[in-house]
């Protein structure tokens, strides 16, 4: 058996709120290797995000830790081990949808043709059209699928989405399935935290977060 590139163990994160504290992560471990595809369910509010952020080395937890390809992570690490598509996307508003998507391969240049890999990815995603558009020139669910096309481009090791199909229309959906599931297939570990079955029934394995902790869905 491979070395897991992702492994989270015995993570506890609680947050202070002034009506009391909430321990969202309560000894939670999780096992991921290259080539995997998980989702995460469970109710809102039970920490997915809070999770993925851990995972992301965006947040730090109170105790635990997370190794990444063997090391712990300190800070998020850089876009080619581990990308991020957070709910809130983050897309760049002053640049363009194609150079958003360019960004990660700018910063770390590599064997892609970057406008080969863009122009591609965007088409992959149905919004090749909007390439030269600013983000805050189209949908929601567009950005959405920009934002992927941005996590994917620097062919990270660990993909973290977090509700990646949440504002898709049902046409729009399976172009993002067949993504993840070719990032996949190209061995990169893929987590999804997500309501949406049609993520659920693309999984290799499904897990549920319920009172801080992971068990199989
Ligand atoms: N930075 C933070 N500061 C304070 N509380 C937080 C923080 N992040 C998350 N929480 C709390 O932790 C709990 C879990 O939130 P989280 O966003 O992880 O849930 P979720 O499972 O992703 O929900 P949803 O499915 O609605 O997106 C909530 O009670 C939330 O208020």
């Amino acid at each position: 058996m491979t070395t897991p590139v992702l492994r989270a163990s015995a993570l506890r994160r609680r947050f202070a709120h002034p009506s009391g504290d909430v321990e969202v992560l309560r000894g939670l471990e999780l096992s991921v290797h290259g080539g995997e595809l998980v989702t995460v369910s469970g109710r809102s509010g039970s920490g997915k995000s809070a999770l993925l952020a851990l995972l992301g080395g965006f947040d730090s937890p109170d105790s635990g830790r997370v190794l990444l390809a063997g090391q712990p992570i300190d800070g998020a690490p850089p876009w080619h081990t581990c990308a991020v598509l957070p709910q809130a996307l983050g897309l760049a508003q002053e640049l363009t949808v194609a150079e958003n998507v360019a960004l990660p391969l700018r910063l770390r240049p590599g064997k892609d043709v970057v406008e080969d890999r863009v122009a591609q990815l965007l088409a992959d995603l149905g919004v090749g059209q909007l390439a030269d558009r600013y983000p805050g020139e189209v949908s929601f669910g567009q950005q959405q699928r920009v934002a992927l096309a941005r996590a994917v481009s620097g062919r990270p090791k660990v993909l973290l989405t977090d509700e990646p199909t949440a504002h898709l229309d049902a046409g729009s959906t399976p172009a993002v399935l067949r993504l993840l599931r070719r990032c996949a297939g190209e061995g990169v570990a893929v987590i999804v935290a997500t309501h949406d079955d049609a993520l659920h029934a693309i999984a290799d394995r499904r897990v549920r977060l319920a009172d801080g902790v992971l068990s199989a869905a």
